[in-house]
């Protein structure tokens, strides 16, 4: 009988915090980050996520998880997708009845992802440098909880996202939020835009930088 290795993936951490972004803003939550990434967004805030890491055991990962005893679980990264084995740690968490959110960049197929899983997908406008990495047909795999996110940096990428909007009719197939760059667009500026423009888009802003600044593991 051949051993039974462990199933790993690579962290760069595991944090409990208040979840800053998307539909479940607001609600404790406990924070796997997953190490890598195969862009490298302009603007990306967690750039530390890059390299370094640990392996971890699926079974550890989802004991250190259990240990702060919140209901809402957000896998991220670095791109979580990245890596194969994200799907079994995503199933595994939601087998174990947690609330589960990912943040992916939508730039790698999602088909694979557990229905359960609320995907936060998001749209690369041009500013971010890698719009040429948008999967496209990944629009046909969001469910309705889903959430299909545009980080804005400029009035620029504030004209494609609408355009993208309308394009797609992404608010027909779920939620789409509209998120400032943090330092790049005065957040009222985005808020009366897409008010001036009567967008179905709902605006966000990153809570846990208002609460802790952008502080890493918050
Ligand atoms: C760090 S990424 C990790 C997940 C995945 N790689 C992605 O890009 O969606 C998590 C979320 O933070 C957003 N983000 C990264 N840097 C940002 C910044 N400087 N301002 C606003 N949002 C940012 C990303 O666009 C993404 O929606
Ligand atoms: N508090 C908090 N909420 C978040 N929501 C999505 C995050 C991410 O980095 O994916 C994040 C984060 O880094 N911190
Ligand atoms: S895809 Fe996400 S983690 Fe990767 S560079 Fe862009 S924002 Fe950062
Ligand atoms: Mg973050």
């Amino acid at each position: 009988m051949p051993p039974i290795v462990a199933e790993r993936l690579r962290i760069t951490e595991i944090f409990h915090s208040i979840q800053g972004e998307a539909d479940a803003i607001g609600w404790r939550t406990v924070f796997v980050r997953l190490t890598g990434c195969p862009l490298r967004c302009v603007w990306c805030d967690t750039t530390y996520s890059f390299h370094g890491g640990e392996w971890r055991a699926i079974d550890d990962i989802l004991a250190e998880v259990a240990s702060h005893g919140a209901h809402h679980v957000c896998v991220t990264g670095g791109e979580p997708l990245a890596q194969k084995r994200c799907l079994a740690l995503l199933q595994r968490l939601c087998d174990a009845g947690y609330e589960v959110s990912l943040e992916t960049s939508g730039a790698l197929d999602v088909a694979g992802v557990d229905p359960r899983v609320r995907k936060v997908m998001d749209l690369k406008a041009p500013d971010s440098g890698e719009t040429a990495r948008n999967l496209w047909s990944n629009l046909d795999h969001l469910l309705p909880n889903d959430q299909v996110k545009i980080v804005i940096a400029s009035r620029a990428d504030y004209e494609w996202a609408r355009s993208a909007v309308a394009t797609h009719a992404l608010e027909r197939r779920c939620m789409v939020l509209f998120s400032p760059v943090w330092g790049k667009v005065e957040p009222r500026e985005l808020a009366e835009w897409i008010i001036a423009d009567r967008l179905p888009v709902r605006f966000q802003l990153q809570l846990h930088k208002l609460l802790w600044n952008d502080t890493p593991g918050r």
